[in-house]
């Protein structure tokens, strides 16, 4: 699905985000862990094209590079880590409805699709309100509705229930168990993952420290050392 070959990104000349690193990702649902500042934002936004890079990354066999980044940003879901980044139109229900209308589906049909993200993530009340005085968690809820309403193949979340409260991590953590689509989720949110995915890729200063299935999450030692905790339920 996702190969990525001896990519480094580099910022400012100086800071290196990514250090040659060579992975491919070819399960459901993957987690990429690691403390703050180890590179898993930067690893999920260089898949859909947004950074300047040494090597190369292919999704589906098809190279991450400027003619090909239109097919891979239909294909590929990304959810920035703040909503902020996400959120640009004026109401709730236009920025959901962003990506359909820009791909030039019909109204009605458009409005039915909101309405039923809407309604699956609960948020069917904020729908005309204004995105940009939505408390942080209302905000996530929003951006995750544009991203998944638009049913892309694959899902690149990143720090999806980080502002979320129980009840509502809750909801997103069994909708996202429920969908179709191959999933990539950066997050410190080790409980989450533990019941969503099939493999964990531990990083540190932008190298993989060990890739593997999730019992990684159950390695107080090797997490501890890299700055995370257990999950909750193992503590
Ligand atoms: N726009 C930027 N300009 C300069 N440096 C950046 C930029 N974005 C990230 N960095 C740096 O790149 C490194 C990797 O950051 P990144 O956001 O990818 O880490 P992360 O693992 O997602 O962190 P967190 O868990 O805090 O979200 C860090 O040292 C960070 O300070």
């Amino acid at each position: 699905m996702i190969q990525i070959n001896d990519v480094s990104i580099v910022y400012d000349h100086t800071i290196t985000a990514i250090n040659h690193l060579t992975t491919t990702i070819n399960t459901p649902v993957t987690a990429i862990i690691g403390e703050n500042g180890s590179g898993k934002s930067t690893l999920l936004t260089s898949i859909v094209g947004l950074h300047p890079m040494t090597g190369s990354i292919l999704v589906d066999g098809l190279e991450v590079k400027k003619e090909n980044l239109h097919t891979i940003r239909k294909r590929v879901g990304y959810l920035f880590q703040n909503p902020d980044h996400q959120l640009f139109m004026n109401t709730v229900c236009e920025d959901i409805a962003f990506g359909l209308v820009s791909q030039g589906i019909q109204q009605d049909v458009v409005d039915e699709k909101v309405q039923a993200m809407a309604s699956q993530l609960h948020i069917e009340d904020l729908l005309t309100r204004n995105c940009a005085k939505l408390s942080g968690g209302q905000k996530s809820l929003v951006a995750l509705a544009g991203v998944l309403v638009m049913e892309p193949d694959i899902l690149l979340l990143d720090e999806p229930t980080a502002f979320l409260d129980p009840k509502a991590r809750r909801r997103i953590i069994n909708i996202l168990k429920s969908l179709p689509q191959s999933i990539i989720l950066a997050t410190h949110d080790l409980d989450m993952a533990y019941d969503l995915v099939d493999e964990v890729i531990l990083i540190h200063k932008g190298e993989i420290i060990l890739k593997g299935d999730k019992q990684i999450l159950t390695n107080k030692e090797l997490l501890e050392s890299n700055g995370l905790e257990l999950p909750l339920r193992f503590q």
